[in-house]
């Protein structure tokens, strides 16, 4: 299952929601660096059959290295003999090195049968390699390089890869060719999607995120990359999927509107949630309001999702779910 590529990926970069710790002692230590470590944050995620014990072997095996434990989430859902944690800790990697650490984990892992543990330490490991891909409306891609900008999304931006093609002097393609990121215009038709070409730009990312590429990819596609993609739709799923959400929501009389961000499967617009954003709209509004909020709604919803994945906060969870901590 496309989640599953969480696990097979040892390490990525982030920061942990709330805090940003370039560095961090414990409270009363010498600033002295060569008395007192550096210590650095790191972040677990943790899937496997639920047991007696496994919060106490997992907090023992930080502790045991001097780590300390700053935030956990657990969650084992109900008649689902199932345990997820998250756990966002503080290390010495002089005294736990980043390699040691992951073996540890491992080691747990494998006593568990775990089907997913991965760790994430956002200074040492690469941060995540990702390819955006749009169609006509460029919204969603101008606030995902904003925030790219502005170190709130920490990822390596590989490429854009568009089937509309954009002049040089435009605002994209002009802040792309400031920051070297290559512009690929890949033009499409019904009978010739130009799958194969496109899996050539994005053979070396980490994920794919669609921001508003409105061309349905096909499972040859989704198996081929083999990795995890994630979409904005700007309708409040699983109601309106398909095209023109918005215009489906004003013709429905709807009283709410939303974006969602999800997993892309080879089914359009039903593949696992991460996140939805929702605003009112009333009888006063008209299809270009739905449409302005709904875009307003669909970047933070986008940026928020990518955040969260980057984080190691998403989790595949039953057949089509997520746990997102
Ligand atoms: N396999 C999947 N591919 C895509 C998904 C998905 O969930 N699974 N999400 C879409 C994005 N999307 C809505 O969010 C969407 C994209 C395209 C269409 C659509 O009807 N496209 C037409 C062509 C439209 C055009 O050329 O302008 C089509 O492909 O026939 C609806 C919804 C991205 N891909």
């Amino acid at each position: 299952m496309m989640l599953r590529r969480i696990s097979e990926r040892v390490s990525s970069s982030g920061f942990a929601k709330n805090w940003i710790l370039k560095s961090s002692r414990f409270h009363g230590e010498s600033l002295d660096s060569s008395v007192s470590p550096v210590l650095i944050p790191g972040v677990h995620v943790f899937h496997c059959q639920d047991a007696v014990g496994i919060v106490a072997k997992l907090s023992d095996c930080i502790a045991a290295k001097g780590g300390n434990i700053l935030g956990y989430d657990v969650f084992v859902p109900e008649n689902n003999n199932v345990f997820y944690s998250r756990s966002e800790f503080i290390f010495d990697p002089v005294k736990w090195p980043r390699n040691q650490v992951d073996q540890d984990f491992q080691t747990i892992a494998q006593t568990y049968g775990a089907m997913n543990s991965v760790v994430r330490v956002p200074s040492i490991d690469p941060k995540y390699k990702i390819a955006l891909l749009l169609s006509k409306q460029d919204h969603c891609l101008v606030e995902m390089l904003h925030r790219w900008q502005d170190g709130k999304l920490p990822v390596d931006i590989t490429c854009v890869i568009s089937n509309h093609e954009r002049a040089s002097n435009t605002h994209v393609r002009r802040f792309l060719e400031r920051h070297g990121i290559p512009y690929h215009y890949v033009s499409t038709t019904k009978e010739n999607k130009r799958e194969d070409e496109i899996l050539e730009f994005v053979q070396d990312t980490d994920f794919l995120v669609l921001a508003r590429y409105m061309q349905i990819l096909s499972g040859n596609f989704l198996e081929g990359y083999g990795k995890d993609v994630i979409n904005i739709h700007h309708g409040l799923l699983p109601s309106f999927k398909g095209g023109n959400p918005a215009k489906q929501a004003f013709d429905a009389g709807v009283k709410l509107i939303g974006a969602t961000s999800h997993f892309v499967t080879e089914e359009l617009d039903s593949g696992p949630i991460i996140e939805q954003m929702v605003e009112s709209v009333s009888h006063r509004d008209n299809l270009r309001s739905f449409v302005q909020k709904s875009e307003d709604l669909e970047k933070k919803c986008l940026t928020k999702a990518i955040k969260s994945y980057c984080e190691l906060r998403v989790l595949p969870y039953g057949t089509n779910k997520t746990v997102v901590f």
